[in-house]
């Protein structure tokens, strides 16, 4: 077997490239690391336990049917960043309000974590890939303080580092940061997070196109035309081919290394669309756009967009560079398709 270099390794080596550096980031996302493969133990077995298999019977502020697993992986991360050094506050999905840790390590502490806990809970009871999805913002508001909402409700601009697990036929964790993008599978006879894939790149074109087609009617016009002309388009002879999980975060791996495009846009009875800017579209975007891909909501990029609500929603088209720009000369938005990973 390869001797892979473990995540702990990794940001370890990424310390070492910022002397000046504290730490804090890596030691967050090393406990990040830690809740995954607790909530993977869980996944793995969820088909021999009641108690993580169904729904709640709890309607959450989405005004979704919470799941067992989405409460257990939340109380998973909550208790290993609350007991951790290096978070002074959490924003979930699955929570109402922030969760302001507010003692004297956590006030501390410069970073905050965003997080959708369990992604794609549609899919848990079928025994289909879900996923946590995580990013890190620096905080706003002055340390040795308790973390507020401002600190929060920041442009993904601003985002420091974010990722995702995908509990999938392996566990893989992964990780950006404005180094770039590396993806650590998940090795149970260690129980460690080895490097797998390093400074990935997502293609700039691929043939694969991935929707939630029963919401075609609700499109508008524009949206119309470009999945038929996607129905239609031969790329190297090959027609493009439509893929859909259910699951965004194997939805955006899939694409993330085979190269895609993946829309979940707005329609006429939910102009919004479903995904949650903060926990959803933030940290994919600014996963895809530092692997040089692009992320807009239609009309302007997705890590440009300033936050309003803690749990409001946003239309997303992500994915491949050259299939972006085709797609936004079929949906004529404004959006000027420059790479966000220099634009700080
Ligand atoms: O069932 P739909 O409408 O296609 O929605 C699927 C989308 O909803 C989600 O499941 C929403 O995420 P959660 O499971 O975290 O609520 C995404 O993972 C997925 O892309
Ligand atoms: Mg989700
Ligand atoms: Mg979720």
């Amino acid at each position: 077997m390869r001797k892979l270099m473990t995540l702990e390794e990794f940001t370890i080596q990424e310390l070492r490239a910022f002397p000046k550096a504290t730490g804090q980031l890596s030691g967050l996302v090393r406990d990040i690391g830690l809740a995954a493969k607790r909530i993977n133990v869980e996944v793995n077995k969820a088909g021999l336990m009641d108690a993580i298999l169904g729904a709640t019977g709890y309607i959450n502020v989405q005004g979704e049917e919470v799941q067992k697993l989405d409460v257990f992986a939340d109380n998973q991360l909550v208790s290993v960043l609350r007991n951790g050094l290096f978070c002074a506050g959490i924003a979930s999905e699955e929570n109402d309000d922030i969760l302001v840790f507010d003692d004297e390590v956590s006030n501390n502490a410069k970073y905050v974590v965003l997080m959708d806990p369990l992604d794609g809970s549609s899919n848990i009871d079928v025994n289909m890939p879900v996923g946590t999805i995580f990013s890190v913002y620096r905080r706003v508001t002055p340390l040795g303080t308790p973390c507020t909402k401002e600190d929060f409700l920041q442009p993904g601009t601003r985002i420091v580092a974010a990722g995702y697990i995908i509990y999938g036929p392996s566990t893989i964790m992964v990780y950006a940061t404005r180094r770039g993008v590396n993806a650590f599978t998940l090795d149970p006879s260690i129980g460690e997070f080895c490097l797998c894939y390093s400074n990935m790149k997502c293609p700039e074109r691929g043939d694969i196109y991935s929707l939630n087609y029963g919401n075609y009617g609700g499109y508008n016009d524009q949206i119309k035309k470009y999945i038929d002309f996607c129905e239609r388009k031969k790329q190297n002879g090959k027609c493009y081919t439509q893929r859909y999980v259910g699951s965004l975060v194997a939805d955006i791996h899939r694409n993330l290394i085979k190269g895609g495009i993946f829309l979940y846009p707005g329609t006429a009875e939910k102009p919004k669309g479903k995904l949650r800017l903060l926990y959803e579209c933030n940290p994919m975007a600014f996963i895809i756009e530092m692997a040089g891909g692009h992320a807009t909501n239609g009309k302007q990029s997705i890590l440009s967009i300033i936050p309003d609500t803690l749990h409001e929603r946003s239309p997303l088209f992500i994915g491949s560079s050259g299939m972006m720009q085709e797609l936004h000369q079929y949906i004529k938005g404004t959006a000027i398709l420059y790479n966000m990973s220099n634009a700080y």
